[in-house]
């Protein structure tokens, strides 16, 4: 039995999407993933990602495996593609713009805006050193502005949890960061017992941000929804920015705000069909 897929992209940060509503488990394996994700031998993509169906009341359940093979907790990006692929798929039965879905992280809730963007209440962002989780450990049990050594030199850090681990370092000039060299050595530094993703962030303005990633599991990419999310809250933590701000990434902008009100992140960007086709 050949697999349809649908390849979507959220800023460049792509992903092939599968429809898995009906089975609870992913209808292909880590090792399959690893195969279908290589830009060279594959169809290529950052990640793959199953829309399962809902529990506990929620209407779906998102599962997201980083191109290595390995599960993430949660994906900004990838989340608002499995927004619009759901809609595709139930075009015509159900006339809904909001969905409940269900993550690794929490519920998380997506609704398509009538310009084609997709809004997403992210949750709010978890910030005591076990969460994230890190050992590094500092009175206040949060790690905001803490030293710590990676490669040849001393960074100053900041860490937060999107539901999945962020550890975010501002810089003067985010293009000279040799992130192909320093990327892998966060990501694998003792101090992340589940690893982590790593944003170098730029403050141009206090209400916009420069963002590089290296993302756990893929490497470079060109966008990071949980990766500007917690860029933007790393950056109010450091009193370096607003609540709101455009965070500019090589693929392009996405728009976070996190809220005074009920502490919930909301995150808007696009999410854009390429291509469908069928696996072998
Ligand atoms: N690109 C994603 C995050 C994907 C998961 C990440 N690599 C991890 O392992 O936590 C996003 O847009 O948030």
């Amino acid at each position: 039995m050949s697999i349809e897929f649908t390849k979507y992209h959220g800023l460049g940060n792509d992903f092939i999407l599968i429809d898995n509503r009906f089975s609870r488990i992913p209808i292909i394996s880590s090792e399959q993933v690893i195969k279908i994700c290589d830009r060279h031998f594959g169809i290529g993509a950052d990640g793959v990602i199953f829309a399962l169906p809902g529990v506990n009341g929620s209407d779906y359940t998102m599962r997201i495996f980083n191109s290595d093979g390995s599960e993430a907790e949660m994906c900004g990006n990838g989340i608002r593609c499995l927004a619009r692929f759901i809609a595709h798929l139930e075009l015509e039965c159900k006339n809904q713009d909001q969905y409940r879905i269900h993550t690794l992280a929490g519920i998380v809730v997506t609704q398509l805006m009538p310009d084609g963007q997709v809004k997403v209440e992210m949750g709010s962002p978890r910030l005591m050193a076990g969460e994230i989780p890190t050992n590094l450990s500092t009175t206040e049990k949060r790690i905001i502005n803490q030293p710590l050594r990676v490669g040849e030199k001393s960074w100053n850090i900041t860490c937060v949890s999107m539901g999945n681990p962020h550890c975010i370092t501002f810089v003067n000039d985010v293009e000279n960061i040799p992130l192909e060299e320093i990327g892998p050595k966060f990501e694998d530094n003792l101090a992340f017992p589940q690893k982590t993703n790593t944003e170098f962030v730029q403050v141009v303005a206090r209400d916009y941000l420069k963002v590089r990633v290296w993302e756990r599991g893929a490497g470079i990419t060109l966008a990071c929804g949980t990766g500007a999310c917690a860029s933007l809250v790393a950056g109010v933590l450091n009193d370096k920015c607003d609540r709101i701000a455009t965070v500019k990434l090589p693929g392009g902008n996405l728009y976070v705000e996190w809220s005074k009100v009920n502490g919930q992140i909301y995150m808007t960007g696009p999410a854009t069909m390429a291509f469908t086709g069928k696996l072998p």
